[in-house]
């Protein structure tokens, strides 16, 4: 029987760590062997799988990476990447990086690390919104030569919980679409009076509502028609999925960043 793949979580008690816990417990493939959370925090000697509901599982909930694991994955906050980030690189374990709301610096040590260790970094870890990102690439470049000009706007929604905004997807989408058509001015929302809409601009808008676990809406908006390229979860484990191919993935490549594009081989 081959090796079990060892798996650690990070942020193992938070909403989608949960679900990575309990699908790792459930995968044939795949060992839960940490389980990772900030010192205070009170889920700290928990059990993680009564912690996420899959019943007792024997790895407890711990703030340092002890044993050598064969991947470890990331769904926590920008803050926690000063103590995980370090921890994968000493030791060249790969690292699967779902987390969103970097700031440009964070990006360029993650890029740094990725010299020495295998990493998959993604906004959203998703198939189907991974394949939407490649249909928004493609309708950009169709239409960036359009005669009377295309406005392009994202919109997200989110359960109300998220911290970020807009979400690291909506703002991927963005840049897949100025790589395209070129539009330098990013806006978040609008007030006041901000006069006729440019074309060298991307509105973002972010709805936060509920317990949504992620939608985007990405408009081409053109003299006489619309196109509007939606992409819809239902559940989170449709993210959960995506980052453990990721993680089976990423514990076999050298050194180097990579995206779900090489993941999913899309
Ligand atoms: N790439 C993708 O496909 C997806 C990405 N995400 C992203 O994943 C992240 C987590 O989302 P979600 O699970 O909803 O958020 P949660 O807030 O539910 O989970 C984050 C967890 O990390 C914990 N945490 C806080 N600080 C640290 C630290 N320093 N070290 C380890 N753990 C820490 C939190 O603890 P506490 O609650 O006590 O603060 C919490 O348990 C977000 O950035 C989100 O945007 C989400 C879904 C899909
Ligand atoms: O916080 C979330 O929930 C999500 N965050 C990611 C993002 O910011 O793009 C991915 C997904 O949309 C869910």
């Amino acid at each position: 029987m081959p090796d079990l793949l060892k798996i650690a979580v990070n942020g193992a008690a938070g909403r989608m760590g949960q679900r990575i816990t309990a699908l790792t417990i459930a995968d044939p493939e795949l060992e839960l062997s940490a389980a990772l959370e900030y010192a205070a925090s009170p889920q700290q000697g928990h059990d993680a799988g009564e912690v996420c509901g899959a019943g007792k599982c024997g790895v407890t909930i711990s703030s340092e990476l002890v044993h050598r694991v064969d991947a470890v994955i990331d769904f926590s906050l920008p803050e926690a990447l000063d103590s995980i980030l370090p921890a994968c690189e000493e030791r060249q374990i790969p690292l699967v990086i779902a987390t969103t709301g970097y700031t440009d610096a964070q990006r360029e040590q993650i890029a740094a690390a990725a010299n020495s260790t295998p990493i998959v970094m993604a906004p959203s870890m998703s198939m189907a919104v991974n394949l939407v990102m490649k249909l928004v690439s493609d309708a950009a470049r169709v239409l960036k030569d359009n005669t009377d000009g295309v406005d392009v706007e994202i919109i997200e929604r989110h359960h109300r919980f998220k911290e970020d905004a807009p979400s690291g997807t909506a703002l991927h989408f963005g840049k897949l679409v100025a790589e395209q058509m070129g539009q330098e001015n990013h806006i978040h929302g609008r007030s006041g009076r901000p006069g006729q809409r440019p074309h060298n601009e991307i509105g973002y808008h972010a709805l936060r509502t509920g317990d949504n676990v992620g939608e985007h809406t990405i408009v081409f908006g053109m003299m006489g028609e619309t196109i509007d390229l939606t992409v819809r979860g239902h559940t989170r484990d449709s993210y959960a999925y995506g980052a453990l191919a990721a993680a089976k993935f990423v514990a076999s490549q050298k050194a180097g960043l990579y995206s779900m594009n090489d993941v999913l081989g899309l």
